[in-house]
């Protein structure tokens, strides 16, 4: 088996999920480069989700080779892998506990576990989940329970969470789904922000919406049907040909302020009666 690059946070060769004699994604070959953020673009069920767990470590491939941040997946321990990891996901959101303090949930990240679990954590551990909150626009709410959470809120909360442990590679699944134009506009400006600090950590974001792609992201990778469509350079990849070909329709798209913005375009006499 080839040995991983060491400049490579992600090397995937050839990597294929199965489950129930289906394919949820793959074949994929690609790789993540230190300082690069990657955003990944699909239809729903092309499997998107699929990927990104893979690269949180979460599962591993059917077949291929998954390399994660120099290490080979199924010949690691994934609980070391996991906290280099930073993962933000509804599914993740879906399990914290309603009562969970968002100081708490956010120190925890650093343990590894949902749910306090220790009386009393660190006062640096402490200090740099409200720097992370911070970072986020969201330290005014460390003392409230997720459950009482918007949305949106929600959301930041958990990038912040993500972000605690100082995770070299960062997965945000869809973090803008949910948000209201403000919150949404909100989100994208934090991750404007984040892309363009030096030290951030490589970066995938998963969306179904062009308009979320933060200025300052580099790559993309289109995902239709398991299948990559493209990748490589976002400029080169988010085309109106390319989305077409992934959302099998004719998509037109514009571009103001390094955003993206996508609308089909008008058939003559579809949807009218
Ligand atoms: N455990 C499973 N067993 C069988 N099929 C699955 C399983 N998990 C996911 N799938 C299917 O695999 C496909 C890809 O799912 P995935 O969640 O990766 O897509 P996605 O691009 O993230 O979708 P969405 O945008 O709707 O979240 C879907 O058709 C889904 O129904």
């Amino acid at each position: 088996m080839a040995q991983p690059d060491p400049d490579l946070l992600i090397e995937f060769d050839d990597v294929l999920l199965r489950r129930g004699g289906n394919t949820l994604v793959g074949p994929v070959s690609w790789k993540v480069e230190l300082d690069e953020k990657w955003v990944i673009l699909g239809p729903n069920g092309a499997g998107k989700t699929s990927l990104l767990r893979i690269a949180a470590a979460e599962v591993h491939p059917t077949s291929g080779t998954a390399h994660l941040l120099a290490e080979t997946l199924g010949r690691v321990d994934v609980n070391e892998l996991r906290p280099r990891i930073g993962l933000s996901s509804s599914a993740l959101a879906s399990r914290v506990p309603a009562d969970e303090r968002v100081s708490d949930l956010v120190v925890s990240a650093g343990y590894a576990v949902l749910g306090r679990w220790r009386e009393r954590y660190d006062d640096l551990d402490t200090e740099r989940a409200i720097e992370m909150l911070e970072s986020l626009g969201a330290e005014h709410l460390a003392e409230r329970t997720f459950g009482t959470l918007s949305e949106g809120e929600r959301k930041r909360v958990l990038i912040a969470r993500a972000l605690m442990t100082d995770p070299e590679l960062l997965l945000l699944d869809e973090p803008a789904a949910g948000l209201d134009l403000g919150g949404r506009e909100d989100l994208v400006a934090r991750l404007t922000d984040l892309a363009a600090d030096p030290d951030s950590p490589a970066t995938v974001l998963v969306t179904h919406h062009v308009e979320e792609i933060p200025p300052g992201f580099t790559h993309a990778m289109l995902l239709g049907d398991g299948a990559v469509v493209a990748q490589g350079l976002l400029d080169d990849v988010v085309t109106a040909e390319n989305l077409s070909t992934t959302f099998q329709q004719e998509i037109l798209l514009d571009r103001a302020d390094d955003r993206f913005f996508a609308r089909r375009a008008r058939t003559p006499g579809r949807h009218r009666r």
